[in-house]
């Protein structure tokens, strides 16, 4: 048993667990009974067709979206209906799609910002925490100096990961690191990504369309369609579902690519 604070959370419960998950915009019901877990340590795929509601599922986890109904907790605590994170904010590390620096401040400042905002530093110790995580995601200091418009799209998604590890989360929730990169930038960051979940023992909820990125880093993977989860498990046996989607996706000429077929 781990004891934090009030909450007390046996190693084996899921670090996240989502039950009966009801979401809607207006009449749009994205979301219908949807059940989930991510276990500890695991790095969890979730994948889908576009508009599937994968990102949406995301931001209602991380309480930024008010679900209608449903129960949704993250490291034994519930996140309430009314958005309140009840402390899990700091908890939680959140790399979006486009990566979400302000670009008006250097990479330094944007991770120490988070630092100075929510862990109250002085922002000479804030910088110099910052600094570590920049070097954590094997970014050189110097581009702790630089503005996000001045870097690659590969340098940019390691400053969204420092940015989203400044406050030492537990878990980290991930949507399409990798889009938008070329290959070896992506396998460069699935393979960051791995170490980083290997040393810091981190939950890992990761949205993503890239086949490779599933195979190099999941250890389970989710598969939204109709509204829930249709099905979840290590990748081979997900492949195999009989799923038109799911056979398109898993059996199509890039899977076999990515599984090293052809
Ligand atoms: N703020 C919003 N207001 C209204 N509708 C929204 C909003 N955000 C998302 N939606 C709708 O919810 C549905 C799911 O969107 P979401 O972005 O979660 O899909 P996705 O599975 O992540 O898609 P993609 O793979 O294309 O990124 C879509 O129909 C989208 O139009």
């Amino acid at each position: 048993m781990v004891s934090q604070g009030a909450t007390v959370l046996t190693l084996q419960e899921p670090v996240v667990q989502v039950r009966g998950l009801t979401t809607r915009f207006g009449t749009n019901v994205i979301h219908d009974g949807l059940n989930l877990d991510i276990r500890p340590g695991e790095i969890l795929g979730v994948v889908g067709g576009s508009g599937t509601g994968k990102s949406v599922l995301l931001r209602t986890i991380i309480g930024l979206l008010q679900p209608a109904a449903g129960d949704i907790r993250v490291l034994g605590r519930r996140i309430k209906p009314n958005g309140e994170r009840h402390g899990l904010a700091q908890r939680m590390g959140v790399l979006f799609q486009q990566g979400a620096l302000y670009s008006s401040l250097t990479v330094l400042e944007n991770v120490a910002l988070v630092l100075v905002e929510h862990a109250k530093l002085p922002r000479r110790e804030a910088e110099h925490l910052a600094a570590v995580k920049i070097a954590l995601v094997g970014l050189p200091s110097i581009a702790g100096e630089r503005y996000p418009a001045e870097l690659s799209g590969g340098m940019i998604k390691r400053a969204a990961l420092a940015r989203a590890l400044a406050l030492d989360p537990e878990v980290l929730f991930l949507d399409e690191p990798t889009a938008g990169l070329d290959p070896i930038s992506a396998a460069e960051f699935d393979q960051l990504l791995l170490t980083l979940r290997n040393a810091l023992g981190l939950t890992v909820m990761l949205v993503t369309h890239d086949l490779d990125t599933l195979y190099a880093t999941c250890d389970r993977v989710a598969v939204l369609a109709n509204k829930r989860v249709l099905t979840v498990g290590p990748i081979n046996d997900v492949a195999q579902t009989n799923d038109a989607w799911v056979q398109a996706y898993f059996q199509g000429p890039r899977a076999r690519a990515a599984r090293g077929d052809v």
